[in-house]
């Protein structure tokens, strides 16, 4: 290696020299890739990054245990990797993330990186290939780190913001349990339902979203590690993916485990696609729990006015005054993205060729955003947004007692034919189904008692049959 006076350095590799930042700790297979791939501008995640490194580490250090290289060289790129994993060298991983559907690049970024931070320690030459990528391949390593970034982020952000969402909700239903408001199908009044009633269908939308990432976990966090290129496990001694994986298992507690299949577990992405396939269910839950909260916040005064979400900000940049639903705007974007994120990731998942899928990046990105985007999305909309929401019980009780709907329970003394008289009647003239009954003569004919008329009448009683 050496450095010119241009801020500079050359570095070789099997194609040649490659001229690299004095100051960078990669080397030629980092740069070239860098100058190869200038497409999005985004790097890989900080989570990956961390995952790729962990691997690096225990990898090391097992190749030290089973003599494939020296104990003090596996000691010096377990620490380095140690480093990179604690963040701070994220800013010494610049390729891009749409690079080769590998990962390779990237796996050999981290090679690089981490070789010369051991090299720094230990005083000699470290190779990344022969010594930090020893007994491994891109083709299991890059997987690896993706399931168990995706992994470690689905237990420890996602589950966790899920549930402080779903408590959240759980709360308001408990509140709410007497406010009535008249239901709604197909937009059109229905009969009666408790704004409590409704919440815990969000909050019950939600727990299902944690035990559908629940019910992945095993296989998201099934490693690929110790196939290396094809899923033979060629160049990798017996034992090294079972001691590497334990170590991982002890070092992030987190319950990965060895492919049960090899040939599975590099040929085909599909634990991803099944990950990413949840995150969108619960993507859909998220918008559908906030669209109803922004329609019932909806007015002040030309809208729904059932609740009052927080105000958060001015609204408008013309309207003075005016507030808008944010939290729930953005939690709708970021459903829409998660829900585009899953196209990709499935369509990227069908492109296993034989022995290896090759569009790994593209799905580690959009799961790992998708991952943190609705980590993130979950905890500002309970925050933010509901914990702060009001009912405006008087409007949603007088709804619920408005519906022409309502005359429902009526079924059992009039007949469906002369209940919907009735509604019709009340709705043309604007008066009460109530009051209508009473004109067409029916406490007079014995069809209901004046007791039977009042008990089905009460809206909140019907919304407890
Ligand atoms: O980078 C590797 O380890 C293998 C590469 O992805 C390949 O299969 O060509």
């Amino acid at each position: 290696m050496t450095t010119d006076e241009s801020g500079y350095r050359v570095e070789k590799d099997t194609m040649g020299e490659v001229r690299v930042p004095a100051d960078a700790l990669w080397r030629a297979q980092t740069q070239r890739a860098v100058e190869n791939f200038p497409l999005s501008g985004r790097g890989l995640e900080s989570a990956h990054i961390k995952a790729l490194a962990q691997i690096k580490g225990a990898a090391a250090q097992v190749n030290g245990s089973l003599g494939v290289i020296e104990e003090d060289l596996a000691e010096a790129i377990a620490k380095a990797a140690a480093h990179v994993a604690e963040g701070g060298y994220d800013d010494q991983f610049p390729i891009d993330v749409f690079q080769t559907g590998s990962g390779t690049s990237s796996n050999m970024n981290a090679n690089e990186v981490i070789a010369t931070l051991a090299a720094r320690e230990l005083g000699r030459p470290v190779h990344p290939n022969d010594h930090v990528n020893a007994s491994q391949s891109s083709n299991d390593v890059f997987p690896s780190s993706i399931h168990l970034a995706a992994t470690e982020a689905v237990t420890a952000e996602l589950i966790p913001a899920l549930e402080h969402l779903g408590a959240a909700l759980v709360a308001k239903s408990e509140a709410w349990s007497e406010v009535v408001k008249s239901g709604r199908t197909h937009l059109m009044d229905a009969t009666p339902v408790t704004l409590g009633q409704e919440f815990s269908g969000y909050a019950r939308q939600v727990a299902n979203g944690i035990e559908r990432l629940t019910g992945t976990l095993p296989r998201l966090a099934e490693l690929p590690l110790g196939g290396t290129a094809v899923g033979t496990g060629v160049n990798t001694p017996p034992g090294f993916a079972p001691a590497v994986i334990e170590r991982l298992r002890q070092s992030t507690g987190l319950p990965v485990t060895e492919a049960r299949d090899h040939f599975e577990a590099q040929g085909a992405r599909d634990a991803l696609v099944e990950a990413s396939g949840q995150l969108k269910v619960i993507a859909v839950g998220l918008y559908k729990i906030v669209n109803d909260i922004r329609w019932m916040g909806s007015g002040p005064r030309a809208g729904l006015r059932e609740l009052r979400l927080p105000d958060l900000q001015p609204g408008s940049s013309i309207m003075p005054g005016k507030v808008n639903p944010v939290v729930p705007e953005a939690v709708r974007q970021v459903a829409a993205q998660v829900i585009g994120n899953d196209a990709t990731v499935a369509f990227a998942g069908s492109q296993g060729d034989f022995e290896l899928n090759v569009m790994l990046p593209v799905m580690a990105r959009n799961l790992l955003e998708s991952i943190r985007l609705l980590a993130n999305a979950a905890r500002l909309l309970a925050d933010r947004c509901i914990d702060g929401l009001e009912p405006n019980v008087e409007v949603a009780r007088a709804y619920a007692e408005g519906s022409p709907s309502i005359v429902t329970p009526l079924n059992r003394y009039l007949g469906y034919d002369e209940a919907a008289a009735i509604a019709k009647a009340a709705l043309a003239d604007n008066r009460t189904i109530r009051e209508v009954v009473i004109e067409r003569g029916h406490l007079e004919n014995g069809k209901l008692t004046e007791q039977q008329l009042d008990e089905a009448l009460d809206v909140l009683r019907m919304t407890r049959p």
